[in-house]
């Protein structure tokens, strides 16, 4: 069995903050390498993060770095940084052979790569995870209860880690399925986008549960065909996260969707965000995947095309609406 101690954060959002102090919350010395010096100076002097967290008050072992190389003696590396930005941050961090946890979630563009892919092909020779599940960050950060999938290739990697990160409150669930995790986190928060949309448009709460529903029947679709197991699917990973965030709008994708049913403009919703909706990002990206492989993603389509200013809000459900009748089924 191997233990990690030593841990490093790349990624100085919500929710890198959340969990540098989830580990650091008992004293454990935690590094954070966060891209905005305003930041790293409020970590390290107010022990605060007040662009991205700021309600949480942040433990004084947990301290903050502008320099990726500062995290070269981590034991273990949690990457935390948004799909888009994630290639250009990975082929800068230090070289070395802790393993790499990624807690991002999204497709990356052109490549289709989920972030796992991106770090074996960027940081080969270590071990590599996917830490995915219902998980708000200020939740995190105030020691709520919280339960997520810890998902490496390999079993005995998986359970080490999830060892490393449990906490009394704080679960992890180990598990082989990396690809599941990393489906199942991707979808959810383009589903998320969709469930916005209803509740911004005031479409009503029997069309929100249609939505999760048949979400979760277009995520089981993609994720098997990629070879997901249907059992993360309906895990934390899958089910247990779009539930969250398909609920409530401290959601930032629910919130942008939100906006969108309200008749807002994508392009007003998307302009100067400080915080990502990563799922504006991926619908379009997972939309393009699905279409190659020949998988029906009705949903995904229609956020994909919301969000790039191609139809209307009426206009998305009436097609979804419209579509023939169908038996119930995968
Ligand atoms: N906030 C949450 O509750 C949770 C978020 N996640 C995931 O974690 C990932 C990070 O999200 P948050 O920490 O919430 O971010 P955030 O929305 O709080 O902050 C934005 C982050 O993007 C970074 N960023 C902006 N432009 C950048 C650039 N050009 N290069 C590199 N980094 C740049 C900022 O430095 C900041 O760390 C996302 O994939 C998200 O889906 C996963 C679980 C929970
Ligand atoms: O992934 C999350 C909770 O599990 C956070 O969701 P949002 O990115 O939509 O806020």
């Amino acid at each position: 069995m191997t233990s990690y101690s030593n841990f490093g954060v790349v990624g100085g959002g919500a929710w890198g903050t959340a969990l540098a102090q989830l580990l650091a919350a008992e004293g454990a010395p935690v590094r954070l390498w966060a891209r905005e010096a305003d930041v790293v100076a409020a970590i390290n002097a107010d022990h605060r993060n007040p662009l991205f967290l700021p309600d949480a008050a942040l433990s004084p072992s947990l301290t903050a770095t502008g320099d990726l190389a500062d995290l070269a003696a981590c034991d273990a590396l949690l990457v935390v940084v948004p799909v888009p930005f994630l290639r250009a941050v990975l082929a800068e961090l230090p070289a070395g052979d802790a393993p790499l946890i990624l807690c991002s979630k999204g497709m990356e563009a052109g490549s289709f790569a989920f972030p796992i892919d991106m770090a074996r092909e960027l940081a080969p020779g270590r071990p590599h995870a996917v830490l995915s599940g219902p998980t708000f960050a200020h939740e995190v950060a105030a020691g709520l209860p919280t339960a997520i999938t810890l998902a490496a290739d390999d079993a005995a990697v998986a359970v080490d880690i999830a060892r490393a990160l449990a906490r009394p409150h704080f679960r992890p669930y180990a598990s082989t399925d990396v690809i599941g995790a990393e489906i199942g986190g991707a979808i959810k928060n383009i589903l998320a986008i969709a469930c916005g949309i209803v509740d911004g448009a005031g479409l009503g709460l029997n069309a929100r549960a249609a939505l999760i529903s048949r979400g979760f029947a277009e995520m089981t679709r993609f994720g098997l065909a990629r070879g997901a197991a249907a059992e993360t699917l309906a895990g934390l990973a899958g089910l247990g996260d779009l539930v969250l965030t398909c609920t409530s709008a401290n959601s930032r994708n629910f919130a942008l969707g939100q906006g969108l049913g309200r008749g807002e403009a994508a392009a007003t919703l998307m302009a100067d965000r400080r915080t990502v909706a990563e799922g504006a990002f991926s619908a379009p990206v997972v939309a393009a995947a699905a279409h190659a492989d020949g998988i029906d993603m009705p949903i995904t389509d229609a956020v994909a095309r919301l969000v790039a200013g191609e139809t209307r809000v009426a206009e998305a459900v009436q097609a979804l609406l419209s579509r023939p009748l169908r038996t119930e089924g995968r």
